[in-house]
């Protein structure tokens, strides 16, 4: 009941190339802002990215899952190369979600470790990494500029920084009208751009002051991007901007998803700026890299590392 009687997200639309132009720009900072302080995430339209690319790489990512071996639950050939460097879960044992996790960037250097089947594959997606990259970094930009710390603060470190593309590939194998496919947890980089090819995606946080209740986040809007806020944009933000918890919900169909999550390098320390921190906003976070979050996680899990 809960998951399937969810009331759809009413979310603020972006129109991107407002970034691009002078006049229009500092009304669409305000714009995202605004979205990163009450909802914890928004959507971008006109992006520059074609409909092709978005399509290919959900076709390519469905064609991936689809392969007999990764349905079987063997890594194939050339899945099992890249083990070091891409986590992989399959479908077997009766598994909901199936998930590729691929690091994207710098592409050169990972995209010898993707799959190489399906054809086309490495083509496919290392076009939407690169073009969800160009866009993520945009965003970056005038998400620091929003939070008045001027477009330049990252500088390079940004460039430099990590990009994970997840692709998920989730079915529905208990039955039933509706099932959880992925639990609820935030992501840990500044912020996760997402597609879909069907609903799932759930968000859960308080628009109208009632209190935090789920909403999903509709597929309807074509070539839309689904962009939310993750663990270390509300560290930079000294709590202003808080990180988004969502959840994957799996209907009749089998669905196929791509988050691609954008931060600082693995070793870089992500810190609240000291403009950022006064009385009102005293400093409320301890500085982190990501590879500091992920031993945290790991110390902290019980459930002995397989979740
Ligand atoms: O499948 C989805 O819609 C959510 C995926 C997700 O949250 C993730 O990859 O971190
Ligand atoms: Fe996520």
């Amino acid at each position: 009941f809960t998951l399937v009687n969810v009331e759809p997200l009413t979310v603020p639309v972006l129109d991107f190339s407002r970034l691009n132009c002078s006049t229009s720009r500092p009304l669409a900072v305000e714009d995202i802002g605004r979205a990163c302080k009450k909802m914890g995430c928004f959507q971008v339209v006109n992006h520059g990215i074609q409909g092709s690319i978005i399509s290919s790489a959900l076709e390519a990512a469905a064609g991936f899952f689809e392969l007999p071996s990764v349905k079987a639950g063997l890594a194939s050939e050339d899945v099992r190369k890249p083990v070091r460097f891409s986590e992989g879960f399959m479908h077997n044992n009766n598994k909901k979600r199936a998930l590729l996790k691929l690091y994207a960037h710098p592409l050169s250097h990972w995209i010898q470790f993707w799959p190489l089947t399906p054809v086309h594959y490495r083509e496919k997606m290392g076009n939407y990494a690169m073009e969800v990259r160009r866009v993520a970094l945009q965003l970056m930009d005038a998400i620091l500029e929003s939070l008045g710390l001027g477009k330049a603060y990252m500088g390079e470190k940004l460039d430099d920084g990590i990009q994970f593309i997840a692709t998920n590939s989730y079915s529905n194998i208990s039955g039933s009208d509706s099932t959880v496919g992925l639990a609820p947890h935030t992501d840990h980089g500044f912020i996760t751009i997402l597609i879909q090819d069907c609903d799932g995606l759930q968000i859960l946080n308080d628009i109208d002051g009632n209190g935090k209740s789920w909403k999903k986040v509709l597929a309807r809007v074509p070539d839309s991007l689904h962009v939310h806020i993750g663990d270390h944009l509300e560290v930079l933000s000294n709590g202003r901007y808080k990180s988004l918890v969502h959840r994957a919900v799996i209907n009749s169909h089998n669905r196929i998803s791509i988050s691609s999550t954008h931060g600082l390098s693995m070793d870089e320390k992500v810190a609240t700026p000291k403009e950022l921190v006064d009385e009102q906003w005293p400093k409320k976070y301890k500085e982190s890299s990501f590879h500091d979050f992920l031993d945290y996680i790991r110390a902290k899990d019980t459930t002995g590392g397989k979740s």
